[in-house]
């Protein structure tokens, strides 16, 4: 088999380009990424893309996702059956991680069933973090196989570091004294570990040790960063002195992989309001697809956002029941914008009229981002939004609630100076209106938020030239490619 370079009849074929499944787990925040990166292996190198979906809720805004990779016809995406959970035995208080791994358990019949109809085997295998129970499939078709981490250099240098972590750490994570030493790596403290790691005798402690121990047996490990952003974490991750040998393969930063802003993304009113405003004089405000806080953070933030005298646009959902390890998770929609409203101090509306607006449940985010008039974000910290926010030039209030947020929120402050945050966690602690009020001020208008502005722009530049043809973004995946190839013929040569 030829791929991508003349065979002998070559004036007659096209060479076969190398095609690729991508599987992606269920929600916004993985299928996103999962579709940029089919995108871009598509439109920059050269593959034939075929995208598997687990689909979680249908929501609008997933359709359009998948919509916008199908028109013009860039891709295929398949989706798989929704998977039935009922015989995975969950309880009703399994955590989200404890659900996405079952549901992509159960989806591997699917999976396998999709594939089997294919006209063609595909050639390689792109499974995100929870579908590295997928790996073996690519062993049974004898194609490579890849894991895709849709986040940053230091949770995958935590989450393989974990299984070390759990034979040498006694009690729980939350309750030491002193930060984690992940070799090579930034420390991670106590508060910052991921959500499977606060309870340990969790179901979804068991599966986050699992899918550390799985993502080793793929053929490498493709990251949602750029080479420039966390370059001590990923020489660590490279090196056979700290976590090389776990990693146990190459690492390509193929990043940042985000949506691209639509010319028409904006609705003609959003527009409108936005053109009106002054430059990076706008506040976003959203905590990703399915982050939602108590009712009574909602009034502080809405009370903080008022007393600061600043403009934002606020994504606002409707306050979620407090799950057991204290975040707060909603990842329904919900609630129509006369209901969402009522949970919000009396007259605020009309009091903040002519600076704010409430949007319900959704918003274009990217294309907000990037508008001119924006010039802050507060955000819960998804890497995906975090991504969005850096390459649009705009600063952060970090505001983590769960999955590995904290430990983003610590990166973003800490290391890469483009973020403030309250001074306790808010999955720990109501943030009072007055410290809202401080940090928004901070960040749109006192002079800490004209650094951090300076900082993220210096980023942005820097991304830029990450994603070019001469980039290490590009360049990265073209070798990624290249490694594909000579993985082939080694596997077909052993058989
Ligand atoms: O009103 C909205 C809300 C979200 N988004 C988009 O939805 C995505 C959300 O992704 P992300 O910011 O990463 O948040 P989550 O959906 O919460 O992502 C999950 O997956 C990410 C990638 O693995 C992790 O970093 C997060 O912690 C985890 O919660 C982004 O592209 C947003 O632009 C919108 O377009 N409009």
């Amino acid at each position: 088999m030829d791929f991508d370079h003349s065979s002998s009849n070559s004036s007659i074929e096209k060479p076969k380009k190398l095609h690729a499944a991508l599987l992606s787990s269920p929600g916004m925040g993985h299928l996103i990424p999962i579709i940029e990166l089919g995108k871009r292996l598509v439109a920059d190198h050269g593959f034939e893309v075929t995208v598997f979906v687990v689909p979680s809720q249908a929501s609008l805004a997933e359709v359009e996702i998948i919509d916008s990779a199908m028109t013009p016809m860039i891709l295929e995406v398949v989706e798989l059956p929704a998977p039935d959970l009922t015989a995975a035995g969950l309880g009703p208080n399994a955590s989200m991680v404890t659900r996405l791994a079952a549901m992509m358990r159960e989806a591997r019949l699917a999976f396998r069933s999709a594939l089997a109809v294919m006209e063609a085997r595909p050639d390689v295998l792109i499974v995100d973090l929870f579908g590295t129970e997928h790996l073996c499939i690519g062993d049974e078709l004898g194609i490579p196989k890849y894991v895709y981490i849709a986040t940053n250099a230091w949770f995958l240098a935590l989450l393989l570091h974990s299984p070390t972590l759990d034979k040498e750490v006694n009690g729980e994570y939350v309750d030491q004294t002193e930060p984690f030493n992940i070799p090579g790596c930034k420390p991670v403290r106590p508060e910052d570990v991921v959500d499977p790691m606060l309870d340990r005798s969790d179901q979804q402690y068991r599966e986050y040790l699992r899918m550390a121990s799985e993502i080793p047996m793929g053929d490498g490990i493709l990251l949602n960063v750029w080479e420039d952003l966390q370059v001590e974490t990923l020489a660590a991750l490279r090196n056979k002195e700290f976590l090389g040998p776990v990693a146990n393969g190459p690492i390509y930063t193929i990043g940042p992989l985000i949506r691209p802003v639509r010319p028409a993304g904006l609705e003609k009113e959003l527009l409108e309001w936005l053109d009106k405003q002054p430059s990076e004089s706008v506040l976003f405000v959203s905590f990703g697809s399915g982050g939602t806080l108590s009712a009574e953070q909602l009034v502080e933030l809405a009370w903080g956002l008022e007393l600061s005298r600043q403009r934002f646009i606020w994504v606002l959902r409707k306050p979620a029941v407090k799950s057991l390890d204290g975040s707060f998770f909603n990842v329904g929609k919900g609630g129509g914008g006369d209901e969402l409203l009522s949970f919000l101090p009396d007259g605020f509306e009309v009091r903040t009229r002519n600076v704010g607006l409430v949007l319900p449940s959704w918003a274009p985010q990217v294309d907000i981002l990037s508008h001119p008039s924006v010039g802050g974000f507060l955000s819960h910290c998804g890497w995906n939004s975090t991504l969005e926010s850096m390459v649009s030039g705009v600063p952060m209030i970090a505001w983590p609630l769960y999955a590995e947020q904290r430990l983003n929120a610590t990166l973003l402050v800490e290391e890469t100076g483009v973020a403030i945050r309250p001074k306790e966690l808010p999955s720990k602690k109501i943030v009072r209106r007055e410290e809202i009020e401080k940090l928004v001020r901070m960040i749109m208008v006192e002079q800490k938020g004209h650094t951090m502005r300076a900082r993220v722009k210096e980023l942005k530049t820097n991304v830029e030239k990450a994603v070019t043809k001469e980039g290490t973004s590009y360049e990265s995946l073209r070798k990624m490619k290249d490694d594909c190839k000579t993985r082939i013929h080694q596997i077909k040569k052993a058989h």
